[in-house]
């Protein structure tokens, strides 16, 4: 009997869109933002590979037929509200779910690790500088900390101290002084459709930060991108991050937690040959039918 067609991380548990559509008010119970958030990477998800499919298109009549079907998701995205609907939804869920934003945890680790205070450089006593990737609101406990300058960047700006920034085009720093310290970036990876893409963000991440141990990257990802898909692990994840140049210091994973805290410190990238090559490569490491297909490729 044929294999019956996984569902990438994105889909599970989602209704059809067809299901959904014409619904564009979010209700406030917990099923419905769920519901409104997995419609809403279904329907991303799908746009990203029409996307993909129309740039490689061979003939003109099925760069048309692509076109079309880019077309119609589009306005599917349009009708259940735009990207608005969907980042309202997560802000819900962000609350209801984890009980306030991921920054929280991202204090406590500073505050561990006694580096939640300003830094000295030559100039004197300066703020820690932190970009965070897909920023929902301006006003999240890092944002409040005196020894923080946060830069909040969204692809979708919600508020105007919110930069709307796609970060896989933002420049890179030219010198230290637009290094950051800190990148946050919570629930980001997953939402970005392919998966050398997410690689690229990872590395893009590195060359913002400053050279130096005292660097980090604070990365949350939803639990079953590392502990129930086919293709990454969270060995894997370490493999991969190690290559790009991070490692880890600190994890935190509740028993049934729907996401997965972690912070990298900056290291040189690892340059082994075998992590080089598993980390550009897609093998399964875990297998069974009912896994998720989430993986992370460097280029
Ligand atoms: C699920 S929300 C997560 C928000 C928040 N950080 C949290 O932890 O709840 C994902 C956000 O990432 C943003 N995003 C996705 N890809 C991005 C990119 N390439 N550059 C900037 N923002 C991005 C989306 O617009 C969305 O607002």
């Amino acid at each position: 009997m044929a294999r019956k067609r996984s569902v990438p991380i994105t889909q599970r548990d989602t209704p059809t869109a067809n299901s959904l559509a014409g619904r564009k008010k979010l209700g406030k119970s917990h099923k419905s933002t769920q519901s409104t958030i997995s419609l809403f990477h279904t329907l991303l998800k799908r746009k990203a590979q029409a996307q993909k499919a129309l740039s490689n298109a061979c003939s003109s009549s099925q760069a048309s037929a692509l076109q079309a079907q880019l077309g119609a998701v589009e306005t599917e995205i349009e009708e259940q509200g735009g990207l608005d609907t969907y980042q309202r939804a997560s802000t819900l869920g962000q609350s209801s779910e984890r009980g306030g934003d991921s920054s929280v945890v991202l204090i406590e680790w500073l505050k561990e690790m006694n580096e939640a205070m300003t830094r000295e450089d030559g100039a004197g006593s300066r703020s820690i500088r932190m970009l965070e990737i897909g920023a929902l609101s301006p006003n999240n406990l890092a944002a409040k900390q005196p020894y923080i300058t946060n830069t909040p960047i969204d692809l979708n700006s919600q508020h105007p101290d919110i930069l709307a920034q796609d970060f896989l085009q933002r420049p890179l720093p030219k010198d230290d002084s637009e290094r950051f310290d800190i990148v946050s970036c919570s629930l980001v990876l997953n939402f970005v459709p392919e998966p050398r893409d997410r690689g690229q963000m990872l590395k893009l991440i590195h060359q913002q930060l400053h050279h130096s141990e005292r660097s980090f990257l604070f990365l949350v990802l939803p639990t079953a991108c590392t502990e129930n898909s086919r293709y990454m692990t969270s060995e894997h994840l370490e493999t991969i991050l190690g290559v790009v140049g991070f490692a880890q210091v600190r994890r935190r994973a509740r028993p049934g937690g729907k996401v997965i805290y972690t912070l990298w410190k900056w290291q040189k990238p690892n340059a082994n040959p075998q992590a080089v090559q598993s980390s550009s490569r897609r093998a399964e490491l875990r297998s069974g039918t009912k896994r998720n297909n989430f993986v992370v490729l460097l280029k």
